[in-house]
């Protein structure tokens, strides 16, 4: 078995893949401030022959989770963000600060789009851009839905928006408060996602598939405008991308990798920017 880990500032999540099948067998999370100890809800590291991980938490939390690991596994693999790497260059001034995760994911959507523009929603939202040729231009990060609700203190960080209310009815002036916040916070998230992708492909002159990954990816995805597609494991498919283990992985195909979308026409897009701006 594989144990992939993606630690996130909040969520630690993890999977185990099958060796031989590619398969997935099991996934869970843990929250990223509590100790990563087996046991509970953490596979049975036995079974284990190889472990990738993707961290962004504080530097202790990564290297007490390896050290914890060597001790059992054999090969141990830590993804890190390089100035280039499977034909993506890394658009940061220093490629080493670039979030881990936004690494993995522009590495696993380039892999299954070409040039892409990746959307992670968890704590933070980080909107990544990288153009067909493979030129990584940077991205964006902005608070994450549950960071935005928090920030208010308004007592209302308890109530989550429900991923399958209906667009329209969080695009409508809520009536309480925590309608007010949840739909407040929904629309500057996607807001921003729907601009930010129409400036970036207008600026450059390419229509770009759209992927979203993270906790909130499901909740945000309602609000988004243009074509994309939901791929959960994206930060774990940069782990396979990086780290191949099983044939399928080395013959390239990612586990849970969507359907490309096909992006709307760029003049489409242009038309839409020109028309938000006369309003
Ligand atoms: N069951 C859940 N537990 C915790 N957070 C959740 C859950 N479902 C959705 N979320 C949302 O997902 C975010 C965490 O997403 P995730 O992508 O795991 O973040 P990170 O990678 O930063 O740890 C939270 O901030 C919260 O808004
Ligand atoms: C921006 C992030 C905090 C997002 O982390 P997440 O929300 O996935 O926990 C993380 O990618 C990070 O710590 N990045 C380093 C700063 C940067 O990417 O510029
Ligand atoms: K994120």
């Amino acid at each position: 078995m594989i144990l992939d880990l993606d630690i996130g500032n909040t969520l630690s999540k993890w999977r185990l893949k099958d060796t031989a099948s590619s398969e997935i067998r099991s996934r869970g999370a843990v929250w990223t401030r509590e100790e990563w100890r087996p046991g509970a809800d953490i596979p049975d590291l036995d079974v284990v022959e190889a472990v990738r991980i993707s961290s962004v938490a504080r530097q202790t939390v990564l290297r007490e989770t390896v050290g914890l690991l060597r001790r059992q596994v054999g090969a141990v693999y830590v993804a890190r963000s390089t100035s280039e790497a499977l034909g993506v260059t890394n658009g940061y001034g220093n490629p080493g600060r670039l979030g881990v995760d936004r690494w993995m994911g522009v590495l696993a959507g380039y892999h299954l789009a070409g040039g892409c523009c990746s959307v992670d929603c968890g704590s933070a939202i980080t909107i990544d851009f990288v153009l067909p040729g493979g030129r990584h231009l940077g991205g964006y990060i902005l608070p994450g839905l549950r960071l935005m609700k928090e920030s208010l203190q308004l007592g209302t960080r308890n109530v989550a928006i429900d991923p399958d209310s209906e667009a329209d009815e969080l695009l409508a002036p809520g009536k309480n408060t925590v309608e007010a916040v949840n739909h407040g916070i929904f629309m500057a998230a996607v807001s921003a996602v729907n601009r930010i992708y129409s400036e970036v492909c207008d600026r450059e002159g390419v229509a770009l598939p759209l992927l979203l990954t993270g906790g909130d990816a499901r909740v945000v995805s309602r609000g988004i405008r243009v074509p994309h597609a939901l791929w959960p494991d994206m930060v774990y498919g940069g782990l396979e991308a990086c780290f191949p283990l099983t044939a399928a992985e080395r013959a390239g195909k990612l586990s849970g990798a969507p359907r490309v979308p096909s992006p709307v026409a760029l003049e489409k897009i242009r038309a839409g920017l020109a028309f938000s701006m006369l309003l």
